[in-house]
Formats: C-alpha cells, sequence, structure tokens
C-alpha cells in the first residue's frame, strides 16, 4: 500500500496571538490543502514524528528517540489531554525491526507527549482518539543532539518497515522551521530553570499558566519588534525547504546543530522531525513533494511551513 506526507510547522500561539487578517487566512488556506491531501490519501495508520518542550520528555531521561506502545497527551496549551490510540503491536513490531537494523530506539508504555507533537493531527481530524497514529519522539529542543545524519537513518528504518506494509501510511513530521521561543537551555539555564527542565513533570496549573502567559507575551512583543529572541530566518528556512524539495535526503546530513543555534534559532533543531518523515518517505520510494506553503510569522514565532508529498 502507498505512504504519503505531511510536514507541518506548529505554534501553539494560533490561538492566542493575532497575525494581519490576510496572513491568518493563508494559514488556515495551507491547513484545509493539508486536510484534503490528507482526506484524499485516506491513510489507515499514522506514523508521527514530534518534538517535545519539557511536557513529557525531561533531563531525568532523555533519548534521542523514543517510539510510544501506549502515550497520552499532556494537555498543554490546552492541546489533547489523555489517552492516544496507539496501535501497540504494530509500535512493538516496529521498534523491533529498528534495532534489527543497528539503530537504537526507546520504548516508552506510557509515552507522553506535548502540543508539537498533537497539533497536526489536531488539524488534520480533530482529536487524538480516532485514527491510529504511533508517536514517534524526535529529540529536538535538549542538547546533547545526535547528528542530523542519524535522525536520517533512524528515519529510514522507520519507512523501510513500512514499505511494504499492508496499510496506508501516512508520515507526520511537526515542527519549525527557523524559530527562537523562550524555551529555556540547560547551559544558560538558572537554577530554578534547571530544577525545572530535570525534573518538570506534571506542573501545578499557576506554572503551566505562567509559562504560557511568558510564550504570549513574548510573541506580541517579538511582533512589535521588542522581544529579546532572535529573529526568524525566511532564507535559512527556504534552503531547508529545498533539501525537502530535491528528494535526496543525505542532503540533510550537512545540517549542523551549532550552526542551526546561530543562524536559525534555538528550536530550529525541530526540523529534525521533518528530516525523519521525508527520510521515512524516501525509504518507500523516489517521492515529489505536492504543495509547499511558507510564511515567517513573528505572531506564532515560527517560520511557518507546510508540506505534503507522495510517493512518484
Ligand atoms: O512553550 C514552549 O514550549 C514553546 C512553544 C512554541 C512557540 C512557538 C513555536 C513553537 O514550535 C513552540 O513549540
Ligand atoms: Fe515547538
Amino acid at each position: 500500500m502507498p505512504q504519503a506526507l505531511l510536514c507541518m510547522s506548529h505554534s501553539p500561539l494560533l490561538e492566542h496571538t493575532n497575525p494581519p487578517a490576510e496572513v491568518k487566512a493563508a494559514v488556515e488556506e495551507a491547513f484545509e490543502k493539508a486536510r484534503a491531501f490528507v482526506k484524499d490519501f485516506d491513510p489507515d495508520l499514522i506514523i508521527n514524528f514530534g518534538p517535545d518542550h519539557y511536557n513529557g520528555f525531561f533531563y531525568d531521561l532523555m533519548p534521542p528517540f523514543c517510539i510510544g506502545y501506549e502515550a497520552l497527551g499532556t494537555g498543554d496549551y490546552d492541546s489533547w489531554e489523555g489517552p492516544i490510540n496507539v496501535p501497540t503491536s504494530i509500535s512493538q513490531d516496529l521498534a523491533e525491526y529498528i534495532i534489527s537494523q543497528d539503530i537504537d530506539t526507546a520504548i516508552s508504555r506510557k509515552m507522553e507527549v506535548d502540543h508539537g507533537a498533537v497539533q497536526p493531527m489536531e488539524i488534520m481530524y480533530g482529536n487524538l482518539s480516532d485514527k491510529p497514529m504511533i508517536p514517534i519522539f524526535v529529540n529536538s529542543v535538549a542538547r546533547p543532539f545526535v547528528k542530523v545524519s542519524r535522525v536520517r537513518k533512524f528515519g529510514q528504518a522507520v519507512g523501510e518497515f513500512f514499505k511494504n506494509s499492508d496499510k496506508k501510511v501516512l508520515f507526520i513530521g511537526s515542527g519549525g522551521l527557523s524559530h527562537d521561543p523562550p524555551v529555556p537551555q540547560i547551559a544558560t539555564a538558572t537554577e530554578e530553570q534547571r530544577a525545572f527542565l530535570t525534573n518538570g513533570r506534571k506542573p501545578t496549573p499557576e506554572a503551566r499558566a505562567a509559562r504560557q502567559q511568558r510564550t504570549i507575551d513574548t510573541a506580541i512583543a517579538f511582533a512589535k519588534g521588542e522581544a529579546d529572541i532572535m529573529d526568524l530566518n525566511p532564507e535559512w528556512d527556504q534552503a531547508f525547504l529545498e533539501i525537502c524539495k530535491s528528494g535526496d535526503v543525505t542532503g540533510f546530513d550537512a545540517l549542523n546543530a551549532d550552526e542551526m543555534d546561530a543562524a536559525a534559532g534555538h528550536s530550529s533543531h525541530e526540523v529534525r522531525t521533518w528530516v525523519a518523515a521525508y527520510s521515512a518517505l524516501k525509504a518507500c520510494g523516489d517521492y515529489e513533494v505536492t504543495y509547499e506553503f511558507y510564511k515567517p510569522i513573528k505572531e506564532y514565532i515560527a517560520g511557518f511551513g507546510v508540506t505534503t508529498a507522495v510517493i512518484k
């Protein structure tokens, strides 16, 4: 059965800040195009490569990759909260296949996934309880990072597993492109932030609300040119989109984490989810990108991209 791909940026600010009406309309149109694509492809199974922002994964135990056997949404920023419809036996077979290919992966029987992982599914389907989905965590904020070539090989192994599947599989990647939202980094964290990054699971409602308000305030200031975060980088984003469209996923290998921090912001590493998804699709066959949307949107703190692709 065939495979397809949807990669898109996410932002918890979609419902919290107000870009100009034409920008909102353009984003809504991109979502509509993506929904039509997904509806037309009508997958049996979703393989969802998602990041996490210290809602499900912390420095008490930080794997580069983790396959969810069972999972639940953390509900941060009013995202999906509670159980997700994960086909556990397929997750298990996938993990067994990946390690048989000399690629390591963590697994979780209770994986917690945040807004970053669930937002594409919420936009496509409105819930995470109907369509079967295997959540795959790809570490995209917490150093140390594996090389991008490793993410490509991990994605490739996932793709190979589904190449001859009897199910129609949609690979989703969620995140990016250039952006630098106010997520603390371990290297520059205060004592209080270090404690949160290591042990911040199940925040109090007050702590969660404060964190969310800080992001919203930063986005509003950023749009006015007044925030102390790095600018978006449309040139970097376009170059990344060119690699996606080239069909040569080894082109991702040249991405380097230090350079990405400097050029595209400390959350640009979320494109690792795209690298994994595109590499998975490529393992199933030569692909073509059938739709691309891109706009740098300060109110969402995101170089905002949406792409779809199919096997040629
Ligand atoms: O509070 C957070 O954890 C960061 C929220 C956030 C903001 C803008 C773009 C993103 O991709 C994102 O995840
Ligand atoms: Fe994010």
